[in-house]
């Protein structure tokens, strides 16, 4: 099957009075339907900047140069209004911070409700039914109390997992998720992660999944992109990755995060052979 995202040649630049400075460097890669591909990097790596700049969400201060064809169509020539459309319809996004994407005014039901109208065919008794399943997935309790909720009486990783669950509902062909599970603690980690890999499978979903986690990144993705101060260092397999990376930071990312992994895989042990 082919790509429906191919990224080429992508550079972002920083222009600040007069110095600039390079933030993402000659960065491509490629993404399939039913696929996923992790991004993994350290803090300031570039990672955020590469989907950022895809989907049109820097400011003008920001150079973009190179190709990024969804479907056919370079994003990185579309209009601020045709990128709009596209984002919440054909890709949705999971970013870091999710406080900064619920309005502060609002109650969570009538924020689902809205993302809904606007962005399916669903009436509003199937929204509010379909915004209750949306909760129960995420795993989150007592959801006809947490829809008459504002974002501030909710946990970062509550909304966190509302975010995640509004995404996946949309039906995107493609999704990218941002660092989604950070604000998660490890065992609901291990049920969000199921639910993307369930999308993944059962709706042919493209995924991008950025994270710094080894432990998440090898439980979800297909194939693995390293990124190292704006460029991609390494590439391939998470067996690859673990066990064949010359890169010399890619190794150090492995020998850095095995502790966590380790932990990570024995939570997955026991949840594994206590549903068993
Ligand atoms: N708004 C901004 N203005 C200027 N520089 C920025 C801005 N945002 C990020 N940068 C710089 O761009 C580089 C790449 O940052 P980016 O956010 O893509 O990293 P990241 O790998 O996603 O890490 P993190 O998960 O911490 O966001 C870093 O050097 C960072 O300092």
């Amino acid at each position: 099957m082919s790509a429906i995202l191919k990224v080429e040649h992508l550079n972002v630049t920083l222009h600040h009075r007069r110095a600039s400075k390079k933030l993402v460097e000659n960065v491509s890669f490629e993404v399939r339907p039913g696929e996923c591909l992790g991004i993994l990097g350290e803090s300031g790596s570039g990672k955020s900047m590469t989907v950022k700049s895809v989907l049109g969400l820097l400011d003008k201060n920001f150079q973009v140069s190179g190709s990024a064809i969804f479907d056919g169509q370079d994003l990185l020539k579309e209009s601020k209004e045709e990128l709009r459309r596209l984002r919440g319809n054909r890709i949705t996004m999971v970013l870091q911070n999710p406080m900064t994407c619920f309005d502060p005014l609002y109650r969570i039901g009538n924020q689902m409700a809205e993302t809904f109208a606007t962005h399916t065919s669903w009436n509003a008794q199937e929204i509010h039914t379909r915004s209750l399943e949306i909760l129960e997935q995420m795993r989150i309790r007592n959801g006809e109390e947490v829809l008459e909720k504002y974002p501030h009486q909710l946990s970062g990783g509550m909304l966190q997992r509302i975010m995640i669950g509004i995404a996946m509902a949309l039906q995107p062909e493609l999704l990218i998720a941002d660092e989604p599970t950070t604000a998660i603690d490890a065992i609901t980690q291990y049920e969000i992660l199921e639910e993307f890999i369930r999308i993944k499978k059962q709706k042919n979903t493209a995924m991008l999944f950025i994270t710094h986690d080894l432990g998440a990144i090898s439980r979800v993705a297909d194939r693995i992109l390293v990124m190292n101060s704006g460029h991609v260092v390494d590439s391939g397999s998470f067996d690859h990755i673990l066990k064949h990376a010359d890169d010399p930071y890619t190794r150090m990312l492995v020998e850095k995060r095995s502790a966590v992994m380790h932990r990570y895989r024995q939570i997955l042990h026991g949840k594994e052979s206590s549903h068993a």
